[in-house]
């Protein structure tokens, strides 16, 4: 599996860091699939001098050609989606089918990019002083310490590096080390499509080796962090020692309101395999479903039904619609939610479990809760996992209230056939992105991040560059 790879600094594979080896798990067998260098102190210090010496060559590469190599880049992607697909199925547990989707989505990022590099603007504005002029330049941030969580191993990483790279930055990616051959794919794919020595290094291993140094040298600009809200609270203490730029893309714990003129069996087909894609390890997942106390029965039972119908098994089995958690931590902790909901009275309607299954994957099973209140675990904390917890409302105001009462403000999600509904519902919804009778928020060309302590900053759009662009100001008078 990662024969060919390892860490990447200088613009070559080390198969052997000077840190301890890191050994990487199959989730859908519990198996092994081998070992990756873990980084030094010394390997963190070598992939800095190197972001240095290639931020240098980078930034002084014309947009054009910046242009140019993200798109090539996107096609070796698109070219190598097969060998890439399997290795994130392989390490994160997805099916196939919806690694092939998020290895798509990861070269639309450097496809779309790759035309935003070429339209990084500036302005000129007439001085108020006799033969001066003003200019506003956009230059990039810097070298960029990326960091990634498991869960969408590729697209997280594409939505940091195709930006950084269009901006003229150099980028420190470390993955999370569940999951470390796809961006090691990834940066392949940038190798084989003429990525310069230094533009981007890989560092895998201990945070106390590969976060650490990053984070406290002044060298770095910008921490680019997708994780959990802790870690991103963290980062952004550590960030602020050097007044690092930050983006934040953290925890979600995204509501589902299905109104009382919606569509519910389109809502029902729209929402399930939403839920459970990726066995529910999504941030923008539908988590807390409050549906018009007139449909509650009937959407619970439709729930129910579709969640009983999804075939569980390892992700490289075409027929596998769910896969595992990531790891026995995850199996354990949703146990924990299905347990807090049982003390509190709630009904397990499916599920609840782990699945009766040949196998010593991370398997649980599709969940259905009802009958919860609302401070219930299942719906007021970011779950990460296969449940959805259903809860009936009667009003409008009722519904934004309690839609919008939570510390997290990623994704939130309405079905309406109502225009004013649709209306009301993007204005008052606390969210970063919101979904009107659909769950497609991800896609390159759309700005893609939260409020609240979901994080800051976008993704994607015409807003990603900039997250790596610094606004210089020069005055001009000759
Ligand atoms: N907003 C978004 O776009 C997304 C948010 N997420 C969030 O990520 C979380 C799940 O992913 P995880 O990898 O479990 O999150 P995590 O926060 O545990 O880890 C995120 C990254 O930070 C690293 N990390 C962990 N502890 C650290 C520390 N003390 N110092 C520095 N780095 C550290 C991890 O190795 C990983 O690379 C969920 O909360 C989910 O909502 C996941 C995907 C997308
Ligand atoms: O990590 C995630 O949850 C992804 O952002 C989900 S998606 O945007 O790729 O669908």
């Amino acid at each position: 599996m990662y024969q060919n790879y390892g860490l990447f600094i200088d613009g070559v594979w080390l198969g052997v860091g000077q840190g301890e080896r890191i050994e990487v798990v199959d989730p859908g067998t519990g198996a092994g699939l081998g070992d990756v260098p873990g980084a030094s102190l010394a390997d963190a210090g070598e992939a800095l001098a190197s972001a240095g010496r290639g931020l240098a060559l980078w930034r002084a590469t014309p947009a054009w050609t910046r242009a140019d190599f993200l798109h090539h880049a996107a096609d070796v992607m698109r070219a190598r989606t097969e060998e890439a697909a399997r290795m994130i199925t392989l390490e994160s547990g997805k099916p196939l089918a919806q690694a092939r989707r998020e290895w798509t989505m990861s070269a639309d990022q450097f496809r779309w990019f790759g035309e935003e590099a070429r339209r990084i603007y500036g302005r000129i504005v007439e001085s108020r002083a006799p033969g001066g002029r003003i200019e506003v330049l956009h230059e990039p941030v810097g070298i960029v310490a990326a960091f990634t969580a498991w869960n969408f191993p590729a697209v997280l990483a594409a939505r940091k590096l195709a930006p950084a790279l269009a901006a003229g930055c150099a980028v420190i990616l470390r993955p999370s080390s569940e999951v470390p051959g796809t961006a090691m794919v990834m940066i392949d794919c940038l190798r084989e499509a003429g990525l310069p020595k230094g533009v981007v290094n890989l560092l895998v291993g201990p945070v106390a080796t590969t976060y650490a140094p990053l984070v406290a040298s002044p060298a770095v600009r910008k921490v680019t962090l997708t994780g959990s809200t802790a870690i991103g609270r963290q980062m952004l203490h550590d960030a602020a020692d050097t007044v690092k730029r930050t983006s934040m893309e953290l925890g979600g714990n995204a509501p589902m309101v299905v109104f009382e003129d919606a569509d519910m069996e389109a809502a029902l087909d729209l929402a399930v395999p939403a839920k459970f894609a990726n066995a529910g390890q999504v941030c923008v997942a539908p988590d807390r479903f409050y549906v018009h106390e007139s449909l509650h029965g009937r959407f619970v039972s439709g729930f129910v039904a579709r969640a009983r119908a999804l075939r569980l098994g390892h992700g490289l089995d075409e027929a596998t619609q769910m896969g595992p958690l990531i790891n026995p931590r995850r199996v354990s902790a949703i146990a924990e939610v299905v347990a807090d909901a049982q003390r509190r009275g709630g009904r397990i309607e499916t599920g609840g479990s782990p699945p009766q299954m040949e196998s010593n994957g991370y398997f649980f099973s599709p969940t259905v809760i009802s009958g919860l209140p609302d401070d219930a675990k299942a719906l007021a904390d970011e779950n990460f996992g296969p449940i959805a917890a259903i809860t009936p409302f009667a009003s409008d105001e009722e519904v934004y209230h309690r839609a919008n009462d939570s510390s997290f403000g990623l994704a939130a999600y309405v079905f309406t056939k109502s225009p004013a509904r649709v209306r009301e519902a993007v204005a008052r919804m606390e969210a970063g992105m919101v979904g009107v009778n659909s769950f497609a928020l991800s896609a390159a060309e759309a700005p893609f991040g939260g409020i609240k302590e979901s994080g800051t900053g976008r993704e994607g759009g015409s807003e990603g560059i900039l997250e790596f662009l610094n606004v210089k100001l020069a005055h001009v008078a000759l």
